[in-house]
């Protein structure tokens, strides 16, 4: 396996080891704990949807291994308040610093500015980093099904939930969706990008979604552009929406998102 999700997780394994010696886990425990600041993602999600609403994910990311440099003048602070006033129900923000030029105080700075709930986006392996993405501030973590065995991402949404924190699993064929189908987490992200080949496909989400029972809410997640990429995931019932690149590119991101689902 020498595709870049494998590339990636290697680092990840790296990281966390450094991380511990750094500072321990139980340090890093005292400090999420201590936290009372929680906010809820999924609520979010499903407030904007019972007022008809989608419920968008808004996300906070400098450049990503297939696009490279996305944007150049790059605030999140800035971000993240644009985003809160043109109506996302919550943010999503790149912690991982190699391959998405991202930072603990990108998460930091968004959270700050705003209100809304904040995913931290990275890849998740080891109970560590979901421990430190509490302490971080973050109200929710990612889960990749293709990245963990399905004992390992209940362990991990374990640990999520002791904290307070959502879980977003996100899944992109079958197999996984049969893994993410056994946490407790609503929450399910439908990735229309394949972290292996980075081929995108609109259709990756229709295609799923008569396999998500009800009570499950589908997220779908990347290669959302165009108005008409939002209007078609609607007709199929998708109400919640995890989009990057678009508004990044866009030179106000928060006006993006006005345009690309309140516009009309
Ligand atoms: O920029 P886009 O195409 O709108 O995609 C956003 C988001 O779905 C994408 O960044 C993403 C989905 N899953 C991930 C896992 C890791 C890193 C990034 C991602």
């Amino acid at each position: 396996m020498n595709d870049i999700l494998a590339k990636i997780l290697d680092t990840k394994r790296t990281e966390v080891a450094t991380a511990r010696q750094m500072r321990s886990e139980s340090e890093v425990l005292r400090e999420a704990q201590s936290r009372q600041d929680i906010r809820g993602f999924a609520r979010a999600i499903e407030d904007k949807i019972a007022q008809g609403k989608p419920g968008v994910i808004a996300e906070i990311k400098r450049a990503s291994p297939s696009k490279g440099v996305i944007r150049e003048d790059f605030r999140p602070a800035d971000i993240a308040a644009s985003y809160a006033c043109h109506g996302a129900a919550c943010l999503s923000v790149l912690t991982d610093v190699q391959y998405f030029q991202g930072g603990y105080d990108h998460l930091r700075q968004a959270r700050a500015a705003c209100s809304l709930p904040v995913l931290r986006k990275d890849f998740l392996i080891d109970p560590y980093q979901v421990i430190h993405a509490r302490a971080l501030g973050a109200d929710c973590i990612l889960l990749i099904a293709a990245a963990l065995a399905p004992a390992q991402m209940r362990e991990l949404e374990t640990v999520a939930a002791d904290l307070g924190m959502d879980v977003l699993v996100e899944v992109h064929d079958r197999e996984e969706l049969d893994a993410a189908l056994s946490l407790n987490t609503p929450l399910v992200g439908i990735n229309n990008r394949n972290l292996r080949t980075f081929e995108t496909r609109l259709e990756t989400t229709l295609a799923m979604l008569k396999d998500v029972p009800a009570g499950k809410r589908v997220v779908t997640e990347s290669g959302i552009l165009l108005p008409e990429d939002a209007d078609r995931m609607r007709e199929y019932g998708v109400q919640a929406f995890l989009v990057g690149e678009a508004f990044m590119r866009a030179p106000d991101p928060g006006t993006a998102l006005h345009e690309l689902f309140f516009a009309r």
